[in-house]
């Protein structure tokens, strides 16, 4: 990999969504009903950038990663990698190439390798699987190791539960990087990492993008390394996209009274009160999917008439991107 500090292209779009949506069917019988899990999403990620999608469980982050992955159908909409439509790959050649580029990080490094297997195997196995001949393999492998702060004197012949989860991260991120992609997929990858030790992994993205051009799209519900790492953030709310822009406007000068409402909301000391507080969250997620009009008009402090019904549009104003009536007349012409 050839070590290059280049600055966001904006004029080149790696990915891009336009319309996503994913149905699922839940419940059964007479309770039969239709989710709405991800609507209308759309957004697209530069090359050299890290863009996040951000927002609390349950909002449809995940369900939009498995799209773009090629894990999970999308019931409408379109999703572009360098312009190609990928939803719609039909060969399979042309699924392995997209397969090396866009890589994913998964949330736990546990099950991403196999405990009874050493990881130097898994990594050598990853890139003959992609196709790196035998001559090429272990300078790749070495190379990807070091991409990450390690070498493979620290890895050689250990097995994954010699590793903390922060140092076992690192090397699922090794892994990823084996095929020299442009894009990693990060779905929520420091959650199960140990508080210390979560910023060496986010700074690891950073250290990727400016060293190895390589773009990341960070999935998770944490607003603070989200701050940290971002170039832009995308803020979902029950399968929508409400606010997206670049993350200093978004988060320091929110304009979506949800985006508002997550800047404030101070951690509850109160153990048995945050477990409440979840308890509801919970509850008002099935209620809050299935609103006809803004889902978040249930506990917006400004809510009209208007939103109980129709879904606001996407309205550009200051520098981002909002979906909310708020707005309506106050978009850029
Ligand atoms: N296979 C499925 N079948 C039915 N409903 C699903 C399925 N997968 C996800 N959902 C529902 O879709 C909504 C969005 O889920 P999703 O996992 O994408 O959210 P998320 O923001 O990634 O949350 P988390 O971080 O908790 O995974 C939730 O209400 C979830 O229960």
């Amino acid at each position: 990999m050839q070590e290059n500090k280049t600055a966001i292209n904006t004029q080149e779009k790696l990915l891009e969504t336009k319309k996503l949506q994913k149905v699922f069917v839940v419940g059964g019988g007479f309770a039969r009903s239709k989710l709405l899990a991800v609507d209308d999403v759309n957004f697209h990620i530069y090359k050299n950038e890290i863009f996040t999608l951000a927002g609390e469980s349950g909002c449809g982050k995940s369900t939009v990663s498995k799209m773009l992955l090629g894990f999970l159908e999308p019931t409408q909409g379109e999703v572009y990698y360098k312009g190609k439509d990928i939803v719609n790959l039909k060969k399979w050649e042309e699924k392995k190439e997209f397969m090396k580029e866009v890589q994913s990080v998964f949330q736990n490094p546990f099950e991403t390798f196999n405990p009874l297997r050493k990881v130097d195997r898994y990594l050598y196995d990853t890139a003959k699987q992609y196709g790196i001949t035998k001559n090429g393999n272990g300078k790749r492998v070495e190379e990807a190791l070091k991409a990450v702060g390690l070498s493979m004197t620290e890895v050689k012949g250990r097995y994954p539960n010699e590793f903390s989860g922060g140092q076992l991260q690192r090397i699922s991120v090794a892994r990823s990087l084996i095929t020299t992609p442009s894009l990693l997929v990060a779905d929520e990858p420091v959650s199960m990492v140990d508080a210390s030790l979560r910023m060496s992994i986010v700074n690891l993205f950073k250290d990727l993008r400016d060293k190895y051009n390589v773009s990341v799209l960070y999935i998770t519900h944490d607003l603070a390394t989200a701050y940290y790492v971002s170039d832009r953030i995308g803020i979902m709310f029950r399968g929508n996209i409400i606010e997206m822009g670049g993350v200093e406007e978004v988060l320091m000068n929110p304009k979506h009274p949800y985006t508002q409402m997550l800047k404030e909301s101070i951690p509850e000391p109160d153990p048995k009160k945050k477990w409440t507080e979840r308890i509801s969250i919970k509850e008002l997620e099935t209620e809050e999917y299935m609103r006809k009009g803004c889902k978040f008009a249930g506990r917006c402090p400004f809510v009209m008439e208007k939103c109980k019904d129709n879904m606001p549009p996407e309205i550009q104003t200051e520098n981002r991107m909002v979906r909310c009536w708020l707005y309506e007349n106050k978009g850029d012409k």
